[in-house]
């Protein structure tokens, strides 16, 4: 036996469950159409429908294999006429003394990627379905290399049953019609071509990961299948909806997952699920050794295997952990089931039955994915046509005859998981954009450039064609240009990208390209368009406004909890109507507020006044000065000596300071900072809050720090472009204490009559490069946390950009969907980390430990984190620009209710200094007090489980282990 066809019985045999088997020792080979040579398999299956049919079959139905190398559809066809006309099937041991016909009933067929060509397999399925109404479906499949036709064939021991057979539509799955079923398969077919074929590099795919979507919102990793959806052999989703299960792997065969248990699944019923998981994760099927249940930390017993589980686990979310063991079997064969079955054909090697795995691993994924894009049906069939006729009306004109070549290089899009062949753009779409999610076009060709030119945006594409050719690069800036029009300011991102295959994403910007050669493309909104040779181009066109479903893990290992990804829910301010709006408005936003920070600690502002431009030039003129030299940046870092300080040493008013915050052991930059302090305030050096020594070191001079005022040169304009944003932070700083004020109850100016002088809180601007390894275990972005200051209000250029998957995120706790604050103890509580979403133009803010403490814990200082974003992703890295709003640094910060309504305060008084003065060596800090506090601060392990360090922000556990409390408060009264 061919060992792809033991492969390829392996990978049937895994699909069909423990309930049948193939009969290698009953397997035949008999010569068809044309001398083929076939094998002839009988496969042994209940009365039950398994093998993926969910139709009801004849009683004694049987069906059985019959498998041709090395043909081509309509060879396959023939073949499969062949068989039909056959009074009997030779050698096969099946009565022949009936009259027996082989009605075929299923056929499938895999094609090389490389070979795939959309327009012959539809011709070729196109003929299939008049030939054979049992054509059930294709997949084209990663790996193989020649093509192989699978002649499902069933039979039944009379005419009469194969003809019921037949009536009953066992061989076509009820709910999925042949022609939709085709459809869908093609679509995970050309999905796993761009991905295989083109794309794989660029995201760092293995090619044994895949089925991955190139964009990487539709990641669909092996170690993410994240429910237990069983899919049948045929791709159509089991009737009974299944009890879900979130899946992590940790370690290797120790599963643990969060349990959404349904009203009728019974223990056992869950473990054949989560079987069935781990065989479409991971090509195995496992015993199972160990299975429990745990609720809240408690193990929840069970006795029999019956037992239905939605009656054991309490509440209404009927959710519960599932920790079990596997038993992995034989690992050469990769799977225990079916091993003994296998054994018995003796020809089945080890080796092929552990690539069976393989193909298996692909099969179950690809139909994970059809299904998958099932779902977004309905937006395929309106982009499909709306692209066509967008590319034409933009093209056209303007590209005349390299229509044809764009129209063929402008290659996928992606909606929303789904994958099509062409463009879109229509109102249909800009209508539905107001929806979450986005929508991404990718276009992607190795232009042959022989030139480095460089040309504005708007220059004609007659004058680009003659120094590129092909003119892909004008044909997709045009048309994203005419897109751009169409939908709108503010609504659409894209940009270009180049690549080199030998080196990875570059991008840069205009100042750094006048003089050198030009090595990397880049178009956005308002920039110059660069072009230099030899290298792949890569547009992409972001359009918000599209559900996003498919699970964007990338750490295989990462916690059940990071792979939930759910969107936060997050109440939305505006700042319009706070500001200007009617009483009621007003008191909408204020409600809308203090709702949101009791429940979640984060709201989201909109309408804040701030003008687009201010932010994008910020945004713009800081990546410049990212995209400088390490070494140059790092001129611009601290003074060195200078006492390490919370917020960095920014010593001068109008100083600014460069960090590289975070590098892991793999080289990765997870973040740098730039700081800065801009404010009109002038510091008045006769008045002693500033003179003062801890007045001093917030406020040092800047004859003190010069080179704090030193700005780049190959960055014109950064310090200008950064004052203005501070000075609009400042601004939107006074509307939000007046908000806060009134949402705690307390007079309007509360805060700001507290925050009179010069302002010692800083605007930080970070930038989370694009990822080019896998950060080692545990490290993110920005670590989880939770942030000291009064209020972050933070903005970042990543809206529409999700699928990154390196945003913004919150700790959130699953039972009661509350935002987990730095306080809270997390032992036996089931939580997991939700998508921060920011609305276009909007903000997100967050209180910090410090509103906290003044609101006795109404205001949830909730734990966040920025996680890494997909390897190799082709965004430009991500910027946010923070505002980390503090009072005066001699404000007392203490209960503010406790004295009226009687609450015991939770936290100690303290003052913004010691608050924020880490590290200075005055003696009016409390140093202990201040290493305690800080030590408490963001003890959290990345899937949210807090550290054994101590509970964060333990104050009476601090003042027990001191014995000079006394002694600081009396000084922080001294100083208030
Ligand atoms: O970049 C962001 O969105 C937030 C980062 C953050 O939480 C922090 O730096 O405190
Ligand atoms: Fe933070």
């Amino acid at each position: 036996m061919p060992s792809s066809l033991a492969r390829e019985l392996a990978h049937m045999a895994l699909a069909a469950g423990a309930t049948s088997w193939i009969q290698l020792d009953a397997c035949q080979t008999f010569q068809v159409a044309d001398s083929y040579q076939c094998y002839f398999v009988p496969v042994q299956t209940p009365p039950a429908p398994t093998f993926g049919q969910t139709g009801a079959h004849a009683p004694g139905y049987r069906y059985s294999y019959v498998w041709c190398h090395g043909t081509d559809i309509s060879t396959a066809a023939l073949i499969l006429k062949e068989l039909q006309v056959r009074p009997t099937m030779p050698g096969s041991g099946i009565n022949t003394g009936s009259e027996i016909n082989f009605p075929a009933v299923a056929f499938y067929c895999q094609a090389s990627v490389g070979e795939f060509d959309l327009r012959s397999v539809q011709t070729a399925v196109a003929k299939e379905l008049r030939i054979s109404k049992g054509l059930q479906g294709m997949l084209i499949m990663g790996e193989c290399h020649t093509v192989q036709s699978h002649l499902k064939v069933s039979w039944s021991d009379t005419v009469e049953e194969s003809r019921l057979c037949f009536r009953r539509g066992a061989i076509r799955t009820p709910r999925i019609g042949c022609r939709t079923m085709i459809t869908w398969t093609l679509v995970a077919a050309l999905a796993t071509s761009v991905v295989l074929g083109m794309s794989s590099r660029p995201l760092g795919l293995e090619k044994k990961d895949s089925l991955a979507f190139l964009s990487p919102t539709c990641i669909l990793p092996i170690s993410s299948i994240r429910d237990g959806t069983a899919i049948g052999f045929d791709g159509s989703q089991q009737a009974k909806k299944p009890t879900s299960l979130l899946l992590a792997q940790k370690p290797k065969w120790f599963w643990q997952g969060l349990l959404q248990c349904n009203s009728s699944d019974t223990i056992d019923d869950v473990k054949r699920q989560l079987q069935s998981v781990i065989w479409k994760a991971r090509g195995w099927s496992p015993k199972v050794s160990a299975f429990q249940f745990q609720q809240r930390g408690k193990h929840i017993p069970y006795t029999r295997p019956g037992d239905r589980l939605a009656s054991m686990v309490d509440g209404p979310t009927k959710r519960a952990m599932l920790v079990t063991d596997m038993d992995r079997g034989d690992e050469a064969h990769g799977f225990a089931t079916k091993r003994g079955d296998l054994d018995r054909g003796q020809n089945a090697s080890m080796s092929c039955l552990a690539s069976a795995c393989t193909a298996a691993q692909a099969w179950a994924e690809a139909l994970a994915v059809a299904t998958e894009l099932r779902q977004h049906a309905q937006a395929l069939e309106t982009c499909h046509a709306a692209i066509a006729g967008q590319l034409e009306r933009v093209l056209a004109p303007t590209c005349g005859s390299d229509l044809v070549t764009c129209n063929s290089l402008l290659g996928t899009l992606l909606c929303g998981g789904a994958v099509l062949p062409a463009l879109k753009l229509t109102d249909e779409l800009r209508t539905r954009r107001s929806s979450t999610g986005s929508l991404a076009l990718i276009c992607q060709r190795r232009p042959r450039f022989s030139t480095t030119l460089r040309s504005q945006r708007r220059s004609s594409c007659e004058t680009q064609r003659r120094r590129t050719s092909p003119s892909l690069i004008v044909a997709c800036s045009d048309v994203l240009e005419a897109m751009l029009a169409s939908a709108g300011p503010g609504r659409w991102r894209f940009h270009l990208e180049g690549h080199e295959p030998s080196r990875p994403w570059q991008r840069s910007s205009s100042t750094r390209f006048d003089s050198a050669p030009a090595y990397a493309y880049y178009l956005n909104a308002h920039d110059e368009v660069f072009v230099k040779r030899s290298f792949c181009v890569r547009v992409c066109l972001l359009v918000e406004g599209f559900n996003k479903t498919a699970s964007r893990s990338q750490d295989p290992e990462d916690s059940a909890l990071a792979v939930a990804e759910k969107v936060a829910q997050i109440e939305q301010v505006s700042i319009g109507k706070f500001r200007d709006g009617s009483a009621l408005e007003r008191s909408a936003q204020v409600e809308a507020l203090r709702r949101a920070f009791a429940r979640q600690g984060m709201v989201t502002l909109v309408d804040t006044g701030i003008e687009h431009e201010t932010v994008d030039k910020t945004i713009t003129k800081s990546r410049d000065f990212f995209a400088l030299p390490r070494s140059r940046k790092e001129h611009f870092n601290g003074p060195s000596g200078y006492p390490p300080r919370s917020f960095g040493a920014i010593t001068s008013p109008r100083g600014k300071h460069y960090h590289l915050q975070q590098e892991d052991e793999e080289g990765n930059i997870l973040n740098e900072w730039l700081q800065m302090r801009n404010t009109s305030v002038q510091v008045d050096w006769s008045d002693p809050y500033y003179a003062s020594p801890e007045g001093q070191e917030f406020y040092s001079s800047e004859a003190k720090h010069p080179e704090q005022l030193e700005w780049p040169a190959e960055v014109p304009g950064l310090q200008e472009a950064t004052a203005a944003y501070y000075g609009a932070m400042e601004e939107l700083s006074k509307v939000m204490y007046e908000l806060f004020a009134v949402a705690l109850d307390l007079q309007p100016d509360f805060f700001l009559k507290r925050a009179r002088r010069s302002p010692i809180w800083p605007v930080t601007i970070a930038h989370y490069p694009p990822q080019k390894r896998a950060p080692s275990d545990d490290r993110a972005r920005i670590q989880p946390h939770w942030d000291r200051t009064l209020f972050a209000m933070i903005t970042t250029s990543d809206v529409g950009d999700e699928e990154s998957g390196g945003g913004l995120q919150i700790l959130v706790d699953s039972a009661t969907g509350e935002g987990v604050d730095g306080r809270a103890k997390l032992e036996g509580r089931s939580v997991e980390w939700q998508n921060v979403v920011r609305p276009p133009g909007g903000y997100v803010v967050n209180v910090g430990e410090m509103m906290s403490r003044w609101s006795n814990g109404r205001m949830r200082h909730v734990v966040h984190r920025v996680r890494n974003p997909v390897v190799n992703h082709t965004d430009p890295g991500r910027v946010s620009l923070m505002a980390y709003v503090l009072t005066d640094y001699d404000t007392p910060v203490e209960c503010l209710h406790c004295r009226s309504d009687g609450s015991e305060p939770i936290y100690e008084p303290t003052w913004v200094g010691e608050l924020m003065n880490w590290g200075s060596k005055l003696p009016i800090y409390n140093q202990t007090k201040q290493d305690m506090m800080r030590q408490a601060q963001g003890l959290y392990l990345s899937n949210g489980t807090q550290t054994s360090l101590g509970e964060p922000t333990d104050i009476k556990a601090v003042e027990a282990s001191m014995s000079v409390c006394e002694a600081s408060s009396s000084t922080m009264a001294a100083v208030s």
